[in-house]
């Protein structure tokens, strides 16, 4: 009898967290996963993980925008020039275009109901035949992979598919720099090139901003690397755009591997400190932020320095206070032009600001209860972004896109509500 009551209790249990509403959030931010793992429940984690709920508070399981990318990059076919030149003329072929690096997309989706998404146009062969006669066979065309586009991460898993690797859809990039706009926006109805960077490369639907971020990160490096750092002569594209060959006869370059004939990555960190109490955050204002923006420092790695030790140096650098413990959270490809933010949580052992002036405009302590105020509060007036002056919160946070965003929401997440 006894058992069957225990029995009882622990069905009544899953079926009241099998009921539960996973998207709520409490004052603290945290969903009733966070809680879960907060608590260490980890059967109870595990029901509403089958609902499709994970915890940012388990940072392993965490993807940034810019971070998911369908593709399988079939690295191994790179040099394949004839399967190369087959997949470019199949019909399920994708190729997206970039002038001077503007992706050229398709006018007037709406994907959100207050944001224009940038909705990246997919060409075939067929439609860009003339732009590949125009260019003939200086341009840079990049191989980008095997894949098709998923359903967003929120449909939760993608539906089994029966095709064979190589029979999924080719992706490349082409650089249409040296083509008219004109000619470039004629090849279909409701084009345009969404030049600047900001907004639309955070505008992008997520199952595809990975993709457009690999291919714009390494034009960019093709813009940038036209000459051999090494000696300053011309250098070839090769391996479908992930390489640049030396054309010089004799160049060091050419002899063993050397780094100056590939893509480059840029390493940044990017760190949430967090008062020795827990109870504060560490916050600046970099010179250019938009309106009263603040965000979490941030820093490219010098050459022989650790993760740890970046942080700690930027941290000390750009506002006095001193960092001990050092806690990996995620990372973000981030392509202007080709960095790869990684996203820490540090502990601060120091509590004194000091404030960088020549880079940053002001740095501050943040309580728990300011920062999940904001992150939770009425959405942000329109142009909360250029007027200093405009109504809402005394600061904001960066958008959901950005890593910053999350590695406060990561830490509102992960601590209690002291
Ligand atoms: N603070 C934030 O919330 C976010 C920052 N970022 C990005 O993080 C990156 C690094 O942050 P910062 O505070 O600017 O770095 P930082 O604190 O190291 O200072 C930037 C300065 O470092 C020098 N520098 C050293 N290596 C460099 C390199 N490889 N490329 C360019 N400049 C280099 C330049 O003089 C530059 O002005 C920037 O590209 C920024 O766009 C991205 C997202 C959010
Ligand atoms: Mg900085
Ligand atoms: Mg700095
Ligand atoms: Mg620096
Ligand atoms: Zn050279």
């Amino acid at each position: 009898m006894a058992l069957y009551f225990e029995f009882q209790k622990v069905n009544m249990y899953f079926s009241s967290v099998l009921r539960c509403d996973t998207t709520v959030m409490n004052k603290s931010c945290q969903t009733a996963a966070d809680i879960a793992a907060f608590w260490n429940h980890t059967a109870v984690l595990t029901e509403l993980e089958k609902k499709g709920q994970t915890s940012d508070s388990q940072p392993q399981n965490f993807c940034n925008y810019f971070g998911y990318n369908p593709l399988d990059r079939y690295a191994h076919k790179r040099k394949d020039e004839q399967w190369l030149e087959e997949k470019l003329r199949d019909q399920s072929t994708v190729i997206l275009l970039f002038h001077d690096l503007g992706l050229v997309v398709t006018k007037g989706e709406k994907l959100a109901a207050q944001s224009r998404a940038t909705q990246p146009c997919h060409f075939t062969f067929k439609d860009t035949s003339a732009l590949f006669e125009e260019l003939g066979t200086e341009k840079i065309l990049l191989f980008l992979g095997l894949g098709r586009l998923q359903p967003d991460k929120t449909d939760g898993p993608s539906p089994p598919t029966s095709d064979k690797e190589e029979h999924l859809p080719a992706w490349f990039a082409l650089d249409v720099t040296s083509i008219s706009q004109e000619k470039i926006l004629s090849i279909k109805e409701g084009l345009e090139i969404a030049s600047s960077p900001f907004p639309g490369l955070f505008q992008l639907p997520e199952k595809e901003a990975g993709i457009v971020a690999q291919a714009r990160s390494l034009l960019a490096w093709h813009q940038r690397y036209k000459f051999c750092p090494t000696c300053g002569s011309a250098a070839a594209v090769e391996e479908a755009g992930y390489k640049r060959r030396c054309q010089k006869e004799g160049c060091p370059s050419l002899k063993g591997v050397h780094n100056t004939s590939y893509p480059r990555t840029d390493p940044v960190v990017i760190m949430l400190i967090v008062s020795q109490d827990g109870k504060k955050c560490l916050l600046g204002r970099g010179k250019r932020f938009p309106g009263r923006m603040y965000s979490c420092l941030a820093g490219f790695m010098e050459p022989g320095e650790t993760i740890e030790d970046a942080v700690r140096r930027e941290v000390y650098e750009e506002s006095g206070v001193r960092v001990g413990r050092v806690q990996y959270h995620s990372s973000q490809p981030f392509p202007l032009p080709a960095s790869l933010m990684i996203g820490c949580l540090g502990y601060a052992t120091s509590e004194t600001i000091s404030v960088d002036k020549e880079e940053l405009e002001d740095a501050q302590w943040f309580t728990r209860q300011q920062v999940a105020e904001v992150q939770t509060g009425a959405p942000l007036p329109t142009d909360a972004l250029t007027n200093p002056r405009a109504e809402g919160p005394s600061f904001f946070l960066p958008p959901a896109q950005a890593i910053a965003h999350q590695l406060v929401k990561a830490w509102l997440r992960m601590s209690p509500n002291l």
